[in-house]
């Protein structure tokens, strides 16, 4: 179906497409430089993932480099509609020096920055708690040792740092995300005492203002060899967050398979100014499967706009899958979200809304699925022609191309 028929067809709910493109437009996504080499990192001195995070896959074509890994995220930005940001991690550093995590410096990551110039995006960070010898334990912040808790305040306040440079310099705050992969395989016997470490490593590493920059928190259920217990879980952080002023990030890997993050939002919007999501795709754990067009994304994305969270909600993407083409994963898994986006953008909230209130519940049902056959695709095809990316088949022939020529690495 053609754009203005889809428009006319919106126009009889009520609905205006254009108004919807305009503000798609606007949103921007943060893309986790992770998915394009695995995890692995570009540190000369360090091991596996770790932290209870896993990677599974061999699909030819893994960045091996900070240059193919620019190379790779240039070709994906160009597959999807609108200006995103790069999330990076601390392990992601482009340098011939060895620097240690306590010893990382904005030199090591100029390069990464002066890129995000030339391509117009801002840049977010994220300390690396894990894949290092001192987080063989599986504890970091919350080490019973003090040594080991202070190398890694050291790198916390180091990625705060480097986190501050990237904003002042790129005009843009960059978000420093802290995930600490702390845990227990069996049942500990003093949770109190962990926790009481975790809260006191936070608070030194924190303690400093910093301009440009923006700290958040990110829970967990459990991870691989911390089943027993995760010190950083979601109670923790959640009144971490409001006590101490930080964003909460919300993993959608980080909660019981059955409980719905999209549901969540609402709730902690009312104690948090911002909040910072880790869109991703669960299935049984935290398997960080590439995000779906799903009921999961679909409801996520409708409590963004119903609720009016949009202004205050950072969209980020966590997922990772080596079995398929990464650029594609990462192209598939963004353009998701934005046709998420772009679905709940488009629904008569009004009505629905006056359906509610007036505890019509037929109507609000009858709504909603009616509401289901309206022409999304048709828009979301106009936005991607509008914004010069390509859809439909010639995508996967763009997609097979290239990771054609990046198959022999
Ligand atoms: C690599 C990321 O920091 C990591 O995925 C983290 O955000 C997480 O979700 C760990 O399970
Ligand atoms: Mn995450």
């Amino acid at each position: 179906m053609g754009y203005e028929t889809a428009k006319a067809q919106f126009a009889e709910w009520g609905v205006d497409t254009e108004a919807a493109i305009a503000r798609l437009k606007g949103i921007p996504i943060s893309v986790h430089c992770w998915q394009g080499d695995d995890v692995v990192g570009f540190e000369s001195r360090t091991g596996s993932s770790g932290g209870g995070i896993q990677a599974t896959g061999n699909h030819p074509g893994r960045a091996r480099n900070p240059d193919e890994l620019r190379a790779d995220l240039e070709f994906a930005y160009s597959q999807i509609p609108g200006k995103h940001r790069l999330n990076l991690h601390a392990m992601y550093l482009d340098t011939d020096e060895a620097p240690d995590r306590d010893e990382i410096e904005y030199r090591h990551f100029v390069p990464w920055v002066d890129w995000a110039k030339d391509q117009g995006i801002g840049l977010d960070f994220n300390p690396t708690f894990f894949a290092h010898v001192k987080a063989d334990d599986n504890l970091t912040l919350s080490h019973p040792d003090a040594g080991i808790r202070a190398f890694w305040i050291e790198h916390g306040k180091r990625t705060r740092d480097i986190a501050a440079q990237m904003g002042r310099d790129l005009g843009s705050p960059a978000i420093n995300n802290i995930w600490v992969p702390d845990g227990y395989k069996d049942l500990p016997i003093d949770r109190m005492a962990a926790r009481g470490r975790l809260e006191e490593s936070l608070d030194t590493m924190l303690s400093e203002t910093k301009p440009n920059m923006r700290d958040a928190v990110e829970s967990k259920l459990f991870g691989i060899g911390v089943e027993a217990c995760t010190v950083g879980s979601h109670e923790f952080y959640l009144g971490y967050a409001i006590r101490k002023g930080t964003l909460l990030c919300l993993d959608m890997g980080h909660f019981h398979p059955t409980e719905s993050i999209a549901d969540k939002l609402s709730a902690v919007a009312l104690s948090l100014p911002e909040i910072l999501l880790h869109v991703s795709r669960p299935m049984r754990w935290d398997s960080d499967h590439v995000i779906l067009l799903n009921d999961d994304i679909l409801a996520m994305a409708q409590e963004l706009v119903s609720a009016d969270l949009l202004g205050r909600t950072h969209i980020g993407l966590d997922f990772f899958d080596a079995t398929i083409s990464r650029t594609a994963a990462w192209v598939i898994g963004t353009r998701n979200m934005q046709k998420a986006l772009l679905n709940a953008l488009l629904k008569p909230w009004g009505r629905l809304r006056a359906a509610e209130d007036a505890l019509d519940f037929t109507t609000r049902l009858t709504l909603t699925e009616e509401l289901k056959d309206l022409p999304y695709g048709s828009v979301w095809a106009e936005f991607c022609a509008r914004s010069d990316v390509t859809s439909g088949q010639t995508l996967v022939r763009d997609l097979d191309a290239y990771q054609a020529s990046v198959a022999d690495r």
